[in-house]
């Protein structure tokens, strides 16, 4: 979709995390917003200056406000439009976003629940604030003739599809666990997210060993202790470099998909004892966001089709197939707990289908 798709989805995605409205058409209709997150009395102001605009929020998140009753099916992918109220200023508004806040701000209430006037429009709405990484919770309101940035449902949709990705560059990295590796990186001319891949030994016949690894800041190069990512990037590194060949895809997935800022919200709730799973359905987002087809795209560049997978986790082994990747074995990757991540552990075993 290079060209006009693309650049719609980035503007929207560039004009939301800026606090700037967006008009965002369906087949269905079409709704105009503006991302609560970051937004104040003056951008309130701009944006609705009848203080009539709507709050669009997941069925989740509503769900946490009582308002599931007021909801005609109870569809966990439908977004809920919350009838404006007076009482509802900018403050109130982020405290009806953001759910890390409902220990220390008590929600006010009751809210209803008003019908959606473009229900494709708005699930494309909250779609966007995962791409851009901001809470999926926006006032909103019917569009009108102003000049704005404009995207459709189907811009949306197609942003992070990874068709274009093409082969960037490649050179050698020597790494601690092989000093004859060779780093690929892959770019799109659609998004900005570099993946990289990390080739390890001499290329064969044989069906290299490969860890799809998703980006992790936090314990990949901070050392976190509240999950295994840091050390299975290392064992994994080491595992493949003990084969004959393999490779280890760096892909830019931060936080399952919804971006550095809103897994560090999903950590606060944890902070306050929901697990990795609920946190992440409170903050109104899947609970596994990622789409594995960006990883066999690079995998049918680099040439291979038939791969050894070191993971545990059985979507990643679905995900690379349904893209025909076929994985000849899967090949577990565990490594002892520590008492920070003993129950994130346990949580993917539990509930994420995790063989651990
Ligand atoms: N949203 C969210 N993401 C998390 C949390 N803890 C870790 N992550 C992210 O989860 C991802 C972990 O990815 P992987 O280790 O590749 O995948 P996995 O699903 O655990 O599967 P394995 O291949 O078995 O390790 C990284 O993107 C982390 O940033 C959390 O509590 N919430
Ligand atoms: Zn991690």
């Amino acid at each position: 979709m290079a060209g006009g798709a693309g650049r719609n989805a980035a503007r929207a995605i560039d004009a939301l995390r800026r606090g700037w409205a967006v008009r965002l058409a369906a087949d269905d209709g079409a709704i105009r917003l503006m991302a609560i997150e970051g937004a104040d009395a003056v951008t309130l102001a701009a944006f609705d200056p009848d203080g009539k605009a709507d709050i669009l929020i997941s069925a989740a998140r509503a769900e946490t406000l009582k308002l599931a009753n007021q909801l005609a099916a109870a569809d966990p992918e439908r977004p809920v439009q919350i009838e404006r109220m007076p009482w509802i200023d900018a403050d109130v508004a982020t405290s009806i976003a953001d759910p890390v806040l409902d220990l220390s701000s008590p929600l006010k209430g009751p809210f209803r629940a008003r019908p959606l006037v473009s229900p494709h429009a708005a699930q494309a709405a909250l779609r966007l604030a995962r791409l851009a990484g901001i809470l999926p919770a926006y006032f909103v309101s019917e569009p009108d003739g102003e000049a704005e940035v404009e995207a459709s449902a189907d811009d949306i949709a197609a942003y992070d599809d990874a068709i274009h990705l093409a082969i960037a560059t490649r050179a050698r990295l020597p790494v601690s666990a092989s000093e004859t590796a060779e780093i690929v990186a892959f770019r799109s001319p659609d998004e900005p997210r570099e993946h990289v891949a990390l080739i390890v030994g001499k290329r064969d016949a044989s069906p290299p060993v490969v860890r799809l690894h998703s980006e992790c800041l936090t314990g990949d190069a901070l050392g976190s202790l509240k999950c295994d990512c840091g050390p299975q990037l290392h064992e994994a590194l080491h595992r493949i470099a003990d084969a004959p060949w393999g490779i280890l895809l760096y892909l830019r997935q931060e936080g399952r998909g919804i971006g550095l800022v809103n897994k560090l919200r999903a950590y606060a709730m944890q902070d306050q004892g929901f697990d990795t799973v609920d946190a992440n359905v409170r903050l109104g987002f899947a609970i596994d966001a990622r789409d594995f087809s960006v990883a066999a795209r690079m995998l049918d560049l680099l040439n291979v089709g038939t791969v050894r997978l070191l993971t545990n986790n059985p979507n990643k082994v679905a995900g690379l197939e349904a893209a025909r990747i076929k994985v000849a074995e899967r090949l577990p990757i565990i490594l002892p707990a520590n008492p920070h991540n003993e129950r994130y552990l346990a949580t993917k075993r539990d509930r994420t289908g995790h063989q651990l």
